[in-house]
């Protein structure tokens, strides 16, 4: 599990940990990670370190102190380095001296002529923890002329580091180093699409950091939660998912959420709605109904795909969410929640509820998403008391308490009509299996991305598609686990 705490948090941790080391140790171990990562792409890019041409990027505070520092031990292994100074008057003393003493070059951003064009590899140190906005101006201009890769340290100057936002110029990292701990952005689109690979270094603080703000799951925490049958299991005992879903109109959304059902796990699968016919023809094993008073029991429903917004729509959502199991309501779901909210009060007290909104039906539940994707999920986790799943490049998923996980794809071979109602058919079937609703969300995020980048292995691929692909995603995970 790759854990994120927001900057005051880490902030708040390094404040203790400098207390109680020797001053500038902290600096000097970061830079000195960063210096090692830059030798190693110089090898990788060029086919050696010495007599190469490093350029640093420095600003006003520490992370331009970073970069100086790590300029300086670049030095003791041949390289050229130039630093170009942002704010001569505030670069760090320290750093600056130490680049100094090892022979590095010191100029002014206005004095820059053609350096940062001559660099085989550009160290970001513009601006770090304390970014705010997109690049300056001046900030902007150098990055501009810089053709060699570039090394961020701890993160793409002129991004924000809290929510990710990419509001003006911004560095494109090929490569970034952090320390201490990931922060948001490095798993936040699109600030996460400008890192590049991103390394983490150990500076100690862990200790003091305590709970994690944020957290993205790897394939191990997946495949650890995934239900697989035991010996003793029967079709029943593994929980059974029920969906009420599609209709005439939508007979497409019934099927691709019963895919992503059927296809996530063993058991049983029911279905109840006006598309039953083509639900059996595709899949013989579903017991599907055309109401919902014949479906019979289940241990979670998933409704809203393709269910229109008319007054049988509303009824079936009403009855759902009565039915005293987790639901878990995406698409005109969510939509029918918005527009009457009467149909909160049929919702079953303390039964679990998942929300899978996109950007607009979000928009229209609780308000407009705005550029802090996570505060907003969390606050309406809170207030509605459900999971909710935000969908995008980064997904986010929040729980009432304010736990939060993303996932962020770095693609967008999910977006595709029909996508999220596999989506929900897979949420549907972990929670029908008892996971807990955060996780159910959380490990269906991770599969789902994992089928479409199997199914689409560098092409398009259409949501049918995705959903057949859910196997493989399975097996792949045992492998790796
Ligand atoms: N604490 C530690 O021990 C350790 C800390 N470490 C390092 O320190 C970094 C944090 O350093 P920091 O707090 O000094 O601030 P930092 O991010 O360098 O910003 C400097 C100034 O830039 C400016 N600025 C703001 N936005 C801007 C923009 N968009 N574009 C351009 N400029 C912008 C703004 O100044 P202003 O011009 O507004 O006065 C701001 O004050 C952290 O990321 C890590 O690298 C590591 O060494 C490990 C040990
Ligand atoms: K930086």
């Amino acid at each position: 599990m790759r854990e994120v705490w927001t900057t005051s948090r880490i902030r708040a941790a390094e404040d203790v940990v400098l207390a109680r080391t020797q001053s500038g140790a902290l600096m000097r171990r970061a830079a000195f990670a960063v210096s090692v990562r830059a030798a190693r792409m110089l090898r990788e890019r060029t086919g050696r370190v010495t007599g190469r041409h490093v350029v640093l990027l420095v600003g006003a505070g520490n992370n331009g102190g970073d970069a100086l520092w790590a300029g300086a031990f670049l030095r003791r292994r041949g390289v050229g380095v130039t630093a170009v100074l942002l704010a001569p008057d505030k670069a760090h003393p320290e750093g600056l001296s130490a680049l100094r003493r090892a022979g590095g070059r010191v100029v002014l951003a206005q004095d820059v002529g053609d350096v940062p064009a001559e660099a085989d590899l550009v160290i970001d140190g513009i601006v770090g923890l304390a970014a705010r906005g997109g690049l300056r101006p001046d900030a902007a201009a150098l990055v501009e002329r810089a053709t060699a890769p570039i090394l961020a340290v701890d993160l793409p100057s002129g991004v924000d580091p809290d929510t990710g936002a990419v509001t003006g110029p911004a560095v494109t990292a090929a490569a970034t180093v952090t320390f201490g701990a990931y922060k948001p952005l490095h798993v936040l689109h699109p600030a996460a699409s400008h890192c590049g690979d991103v390394h983490l270094i150990d500076i100690g603080l862990r200790p003091e950091l305590g709970e994690p703000d944020t957290r993205v799951l790897d394939p191990d925490d997946v495949a650890t939660r995934l239900p697989l049958p035991r010996p003793a299991d029967d079709k029943y005992t593994q929980g059974v998912v029920g969906i009420a879903a599609g209709g005439s109109t939508y007979p497409g959304a019934a099927v691709l959420t019963t895919s992503g059902a059927v296809l996530t796990k063993s058991g049983m699968v029911r279905y109840a709605g006006s598309a039953a016919d083509v639900v059996r023809a595709r899949w013989p094993e579903v017991i599907a109904t055309g109401s919902l008073s014949d479906a019979g029991r289940v241990q979670a429903w998933v409704t809203g795909p393709g269910l229109g917004t008319a007054s049988g729509a509303r009824e079936t959502v009403r009855e759902v969410l009565a039915a005293g199991v987790p639901v878990i309501a995406d698409a005109d779901a969510v939509n029918l929640l918005a527009a009457h909210p009467d149909l909160w009060d049929a919702r079953e007290p303390g039964t679990p509820l998942v929300l899978t909104p996109h950007e607009r039906e979000f928009a229209r539940l609780a308000g407009d998403v705005g550029h802090d994707r996570v505060a907003a999920v969390t606050a309406a986790a809170k207030r509605y008391n459900a999971v909710v799943l935000l969908k995008g490049h980064s997904t986010v998923i929040a729980d009432p308490k304010g736990h939060v996980f993303v996932h962020y794809t770095g693609r967008a071979w999910p977006a595709t009509a029909g996508s999220g109602d596999v989506l929900s058919g897979i949420i549907g079937a972990l929670l029908a299996a008892g996971i807990a609703p955060l996780y159910a969300a959380a490990c269906a995020a991770w599969l789902h991305d994992s089928a479409a980048t199997i199914a689409a292995s560098g092409a398009p691929v259409p949501a049918s598609l995705i959903a057949e692909a859910i196997p493989a995603a399975i097996r792949g995970l045992r492998v790796s686990a």
